[in-house]
């Protein structure tokens, strides 16, 4: 295990920012801290990077009790969101500084930057400044920086989270990429919940300070922990007092065993996907269907179909108000 965190409290004055959080982070994986805004997610990671101490509890680093070790000491590299660059330096000279403070031979350092330099795909950038790059470009000179004193574990607080939505997706599948070719163990937050599920291979879902679920994209997906899980990595929808994922709902025309009857009152086109917006049981509720379907069954506004969940889907009961 390259981290575990075991049992961490921490309160910002009175109140509780952390509670009894407890992970374990696999070497080599890339885990990602999602949650809502406020739900303690930064400072977990800093928790872990030794820039904030946990009134109670442990982080262990590589098998070693590092709870007590100053950020130096604990072989971490981290990017933050809004990354300071030394201006005055070159793209080059930012990314050797680390190596430079270690007082590595010049020919060591020239080599080893030209190699992170080419993995983050900016070896025709070495002699510019930071203000002649682009935000994605800079983040990835962070993330060139971070790497290059060999960190054991890289930490990322919303990496990418100041730039567009384009750039953004790039970096993701780069990221992604990169992390497969060097594997260090690194952990990401995030509160995008796509973002999470198309990048990392283990989700933490973080929320009022506690650890609410973790797992891989996939079960946190399909097998959400409670209904706030749920509503938070992907769209949801109530039928018959069942949460269920607007995908997992059949339409169709006549009487199904296990349908209910519903009334369509919109049909909105989305490219490849159609919203059905029904009343069901006098509540409002929507199903996601592919265009092909939705001509099939040519659904109008005012139109009675049957709704039922599709077979293997699931959905979770929420407690009667
Ligand atoms: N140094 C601090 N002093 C006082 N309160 C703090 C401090 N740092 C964080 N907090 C509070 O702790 C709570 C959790 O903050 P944290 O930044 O860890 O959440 P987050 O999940 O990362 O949120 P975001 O996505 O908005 O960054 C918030 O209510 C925040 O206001």
């Amino acid at each position: 295990m390259a981290i575990e965190v075991r049992d961490v409290n921490k309160s910002f004055g009175t109140t509780p920012v952390l509670r009894d959080v407890s992970i374990d982070v696999k070497s080599g994986s890339l885990t990602a801290l999602l949650g809502p805004s406020g739900g303690g997610k930064s400072t977990l990671l800093r928790v872990i990077a030794g820039l904030e101490q946990p009134d109670t509890g442990t982080v262990r680093i590589s098998g070693v009790d590092a709870t007590r070790l100053s950020p130096q000491r604990r072989n971490v590299g981290f990017v933050f969101q809004h990354y300071a660059a030394f201006k005055h330096l070159t793209v080059f000279r930012n990314v050797a500084f680390g190596l430079e403070i270690r007082k590595r031979p010049k020919d060591e350092i020239r080599k080893r930057v030209m190699e992170l330099l080419e993995l983050v795909h900016l070896e025709q950038m070495a002699d510019r400044y930071p203000s002649q790059l682009s935000g994605g470009q800079r983040q990835r000179m962070a993330l060139a920086r971070a790497l290059a004193v060999e960190p054991e574990v890289l930490l990322l607080d919303e990496p990418f989270g100041a730039l567009d939505a384009q750039v953004r997706k790039e970096l993701r599948t780069w990221l992604r990429r990169l992390h497969d070719e060097v594997h260090v163990t690194t952990v990401f937050v995030t509160h995008d919940q796509e973002e999470a599920i198309e990048v990392a291979d283990t989700i933490v879902v973080l929320a009022d300070g506690e650890v609410k679920q973790v797992g891989s994209p996939a079960e946190v997906y399909d097998n959400p922990a409670d209904p706030f899980v749920m509503r938070f990595l992907g769209p949801v929808t109530e039928i018959g007092g069942n949460l269920v994922r607007p995908h997992d709902i059949e339409i169709s025309a006549g009487p199904v065993e296990g349908g209910t009857a519903a009334t369509v009152s919109r049909v909105v086109r989305l490219g490849f996907e159609v919203r059905v917006e029904l009343t069901v049981e006098g509540r409002d509720a929507w199903v996601q269907v592919t265009r092909g379907f939705a001509e099939q069954l040519a659904l109008t506004p005012g139109d009675v179909v049957n709704v039922r969940p599709a077979p293997g889907a699931r959905s979770l009961t929420l407690a009667a108000v």
